[in-house]
C-alpha cells in the first residue's frame, strides 16, 4: 500500500506535540474538523506515546513524521503507526518500512535524490523543504522529468498556497503544520484547530468549483 493510506485525505497535518495528555483533544480537534489524519513528527521525546494515545482512538489515520533512524521505524510501527514520512531519504528507513508493510514517503528535493528513491522502488515522496527548494515550479519541473512520480510536498505550505499545490497532478497531497500551529496547541485552543481544518474544506472545495465553472465544456 502506498498513498492509499491516507484514506483520499490530501492534507497532512505535521504536528510537534511534547504533551501525550493533550493528543486526546488534539484528534477529537482534528475529527472534528473533518481531517482526521496527523504526521506526528519524531521531534519530541513524546512522540511515540503522542501517536499511540491518537492511534488508539480509532478515528483518525496517524503516521510518524521526522523518522530517520530504522530504530524510529520500529518504534512507530510499535506506537500504531500507518504510515512514515521522513525529511530526506535513508535506505535504512525505507527498506525497514517495507519489511513491515509500511507506506513510506522520505523527503527529496533533488532529480539524484528521486533517481535513489525510485531504485528503493518508490513511487510517492515527499518534497521537503517544498517553499524553500522552489515550491510549485520545483513539482513542475521535477514531474516532468519523472512523471512516474507523485509528491507530497511539504515546508512552507500555507492555507492559501495549498490549493495551487493541489492542484498539479503529480501531487497527491501537503503536509503542514498551520492547522495545529505550535501556538495553537500550546494554548489549547481546539476549536482553532478545527476550525482550520475545516475552512482547508471550504478552500479546496471553493477552488475545485472555480476550476469546474473555468472548465470548457
Ligand atoms: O518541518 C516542518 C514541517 O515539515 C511542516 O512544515 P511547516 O511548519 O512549514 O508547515
Ligand atoms: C518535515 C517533515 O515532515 C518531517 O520531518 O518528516
Amino acid at each position: 500500500m502506498g498513498v492509499e493510506v491516507l484514506d483520499g485525505h490530501r492534507v497532512v497535518p505535521v504536528v510537534v506535540l511534547d504533551d501525550a495528555a493533550r493528543a486526546d483533544d488534539l484528534g477529537a480537534a482534528l475529527v472534528a474538523g473533518g481531517l482526521p489524519v496527523a504526521e506526528v513528527t519524531f521531534r519530541t521525546p513524546e512522540a511515540a506515546s503522542v501517536l499511540g494515545r491518537l492511534a488508539e482512538r480509532g478515528d483518525l489515520v496517524v503516521g510518524a513524521g521526522t523518522v530517520i533512524t530504522a530504530e524510529q521505524v520500529d518504534r512507530a510501527h510499535d506506537a500504531g503507526a500507518r504510515f512514515v514520512v521522513s525529511p530526506g531519504l535513508s535506505a535504512d528507513v525505507v527498506r525497514r518500512c517495507q519489511a513491515l508493510d509500511l507506506p513510506v514517503f522520505p523527503g527529496v528535493s533533488t532529480a539524484t535524490e528521486i533517481i535513489a528513491a525510485l531504485d528503493l522502488g518508490l513511487e510517492t515522496v515527499k518534497l521537503f523543504p517544498a517553499e524553500a527548494c522552489g515550491g510549485l515550479p520545483t513539482v513542475k519541473a521535477l514531474s516532468a522529468a519523472f512523471p512516474q512520480v507523485r509528491f507530497m510536498p511539504t515546508g512552507g505550505i500555507t492555507a492559501a498556497s495549498a490549493p495551487a499545490y493541489l492542484a498539479h497532478p503529480a501531487v497527491v497531497a501537503v503536509g503542514g503544520s498551520w492547522m495545529v500551529a505550535p501556538d495553537l496547541l500550546a494554548a489549547g485552543d481546539w476549536d482553532e484547530v478545527s476550525r482550520r481544518c475545516a475552512d482547508l474544506h471550504a478552500d479546496l472545495h471553493a477552488d475545485l468549483h472555480a476550476d469546474l465553472q473555468g472548465a470548457p465544456a
